[in-house]
């Protein structure tokens, strides 16, 4: 048998399956359900951001590109993919969705909900097509100073994956860090808010590093309560960037209509 450079030379997203394979997900699933979000640390290597973010200008690889100002979205800009998604994109939409899959059926089911997902991404893809959401979902996102995302949920259809993932590709940093060439931007913190029933809501700030990411409820989770569950609404966005330009990848498991 030979071994051709091709096989014998693991990819990045190669990598990928290995990092994913590594991760607590019985920790994940634990902060999932005490806060609503989880960090993955490092989930993309430096080399690997660089080559996502480098994707942007690209527009042969995005099937459409969103001002946001003009939907009252916020400021800044984001391109959906077009298939075939990056390599990098489809083996993280591919991997993780497995393990997510098992935090999401007990949060459906705590919630007395019907739904069930399938253990494999392309079963639930396939749902998804039936179903009319046939477009690709995962995303990137451009913003520069004075650039925000205000709070908002990724529901494009009927059919809804709980939960998603966003990959930071850039540093973050002062200002100062900025300036000197250290860091990509500064301010443009993840923001989760948790809209309880009869109670005001609660924000959280999700520090991410360049290459973490953070896995967090599309739309409702349950709680555990005196009482037994009840259910919470979450909204995602972000703060506004204050100086240099920040680059993330959003990760939606659901495709649209
Ligand atoms: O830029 C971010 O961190 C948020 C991205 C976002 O809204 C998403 O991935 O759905
Ligand atoms: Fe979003």
């Amino acid at each position: 048998m030979t071994t051709t450079l091709e096989t014998a030379m693991p990819t990045a997203a190669d990598a990928i399956a290995g990092r994913t394979g590594r991760i607590d997900w019985a920790a994940v699933a634990t902060a999932l359900d005490r806060q609503g979000s989880a960090i993955l640390p490092g989930l993309l290597v430096p080399d690997d951001c660089a080559t996502i973010s480098g994707l942007y200008p690209d527009d042969s690889r995005f099937r459409s590109h969103v001002v946001m100002a003009r939907h009252g979205f916020g400021q800044g800009a984001y391109k959906y993919f077009a298939r075939p998604l990056p390599d990098l994109v489809a083996a993280l939409r591919g991997r993780i969705y497995p393990h997510l899959a098992a935090i999401a059926n007990g949060w459906v089911a705590r919630m007395g909900l019907d739904d069930r997902y399938p253990d494999d991404h392309a079963s639930f893809l396939a749902r998804c097509h039936a179903a009319g959401q046939i477009r690709p979902t995962p995303l990137l996102l451009e913003y520069g100073p004075g650039d925000y995302n205000c709070l908002h949920q990724d529901l494009y259809g009927a059919l809804a994956f709980p939960l998603q993932l966003a990959v930071l590709l850039s540093r973050p940093g002062t200002e100062a860090a900025v300036a000197a060439g250290d860091a990509d931007f500064s301010g443009g913190e993840f923001v989760l808010t948790e809209q309880r029933p009869r109670m005001q809501s609660r924000a959280e700030v999700v520090p991410l590093g360049q290459g973490d990411a953070v896995v967090f409820a599309v739309n409702q989770r349950p709680v555990r309560g005196t009482r037994g569950d009840y259910r919470v609404t979450m909204r995602h966005g972000v703060s506004r960037v204050r100086a240099g330009r920040r680059h993330t990848l959003g990760i939606i498991f659901h495709d649209a209509q």
